[in-house]
Order: structure tokens, then sequence, then C-alpha cells
């Protein structure tokens, strides 16, 4: 039987078809992703570099070999590649349980792509299982925490971590996402708020999907 890990290697793995000719194209963070830059590694001549999510991801994508670009040194990038935490129906997902939601949605929001990859325990009909993380300022933790609980969350801190923008994370709980693009904009509004880690706005263009009967392709609206 295969494992979790491996449902992720063959979703990975299966992102490559996806890629464009001599781009630049971003890369997200977390054990999904990794595979993928793995994965990139092996035909990394068919491209000419990376925007990285993260200084993880940064740090891996060079370790490889792979040129890794600053965001303001492209004008464009014609893919991103990412993993999710939870990803529903209309692709809209929960991101940030690696702490790289903020860049994330950066990188996500210039890519004209998002191929989003993940294996089949990710799939969910509503959004708010999985905690939803927030990056905050750290001076503003305690206020965004109490407008979260008005919101209906159960806000827990992140303890002994710091993003890679110098912030702090609240995962929060207990939050049934029934609107998810209502519920994005509120927490943004909440001063002090960095980003949170609802992908609704700008959901998934291309899940790829691993599970015991192989890679799913599902495509979104924009597809
Ligand atoms: O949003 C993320 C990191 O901030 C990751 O994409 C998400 O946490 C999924 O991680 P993994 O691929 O390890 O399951």
């Amino acid at each position: 039987m295969m494992t979790q890990n491996a449902y992720k290697q063959a979703a990975a793995q299966a992102a490559i078809a996806f890629l464009p000719e001599q781009a630049v194209i971003g890369v997200g963070t977390g054990s999904t992703a990794n595979y993928f830059i793995d994965e990139l590694a092996k035909i990394k001549g068919r491209i000419d570099g990376a925007v990285a999510s993260s200084v993880a991801t940064a740090e891996r994508l060079k370790s490889h070999g792979i040129p890794v670009y600053e965001l303001q040194q492209v004008d464009s990038l014609p893919v991103y590649v990412d993993g999710a935490d939870e990803i529903n129906g209309h692709l809209q997902m929960i991101k940030g349980g690696g702490g790289a939601l903020t860049r994330e949605k950066i990188v996500a929001a210039v890519a004209e792509q998002f191929i989003c990859i993940a294996d089949h325990s990710k799939r969910v009909r509503q959004l708010g299982e999985f905690p939803l993380p927030v990056e905050v300022i750290p001076m503003a933790r305690s206020h965004v925490a109490r407008e979260l609980v008005k919101l209906g969350g159960r806000p827990a801190l992140r303890e002994g971590f710091v993003t890679d923008n110098g912030n702090l994370i609240l995962d929060v709980w207990g939050l049934a996402i029934a609107e998810p693009i209502k519920l994005e904009s509120e927490i943004n509004q909440i001063v002090g708020v960095v980003c949170n880690g609802l992908f609704a706005r700008r959901p998934a263009d291309v899940l790829l999907l691993g599970g015991p009967d192989g890679v799913e392709t599902v495509r979104g609206p924009r597809a």
C-alpha cells in the first residue's frame, strides 16, 4: 500500500508536465513542495529558475543548483506550484501549515496559473477543520486574537515560531468556513493582520491529487 508521502510525491511528479519551457516558475513551501523541488532538479535544464515562497524553499532550490530569483527580478510567472492543507470543490484552500502563507499568497498573486499538488487527504467538503493560520504583527497579537474570537474562532499562538517576515502565527480552530471569500476579507480587515491562510479569492487553477487510484487532475473554472 502506498503511503501519504508516496501520494504527495506522485502529485509532485505529475506537476512537471504542466511547466512551460525556459521560464522562471514560482515554487511553494512544505513537504509536497519539497518533493516537487526534487523532481524539478531532474529537469532543471528545462526551466530558467524559480521564485521561492520561503527561505527554506530557496535553500532547497539552491542546493539542487536551481537559480533562485527575487520576485522583483521577474515581470511575470507563468506557473506557481504549491501544496495545501485543505482544498474544497471550488479549489479554494487553507494554506500556511508551514507558516509561509504570506509569501505564498504574494507569489500566487503574480502567477498566471496556480497548480496545487496534494495527497487525497487534503480534499474536504468544507474548509475549516484544519486550523486557519493568520500571520500577525507581534504587537497586535492579543488584539487580533480577540477579534478572531468575535468571528467564532479559537486562536492559538504557534509557540516558538517566527515567520520569514519576523511575525507571529495565530492558528484559528473551530471555524466552519461556509463563505471562504467573505471570511478571507473579514480577517484581512483586522488591524495587525498581515495575511490569512484562506486562498479563496485566488483559488488553484489545477489540482493534482495523489491517491490510491493514481493522480487525479481537477481543473478550476479559470483553467
Ligand atoms: O501552506 C503550506 C506551507 O505554508 C503548505 O503548502 C501546506 O502546509 C501543505 O504542506 P505539506 O505539503 O507539507 O502537506
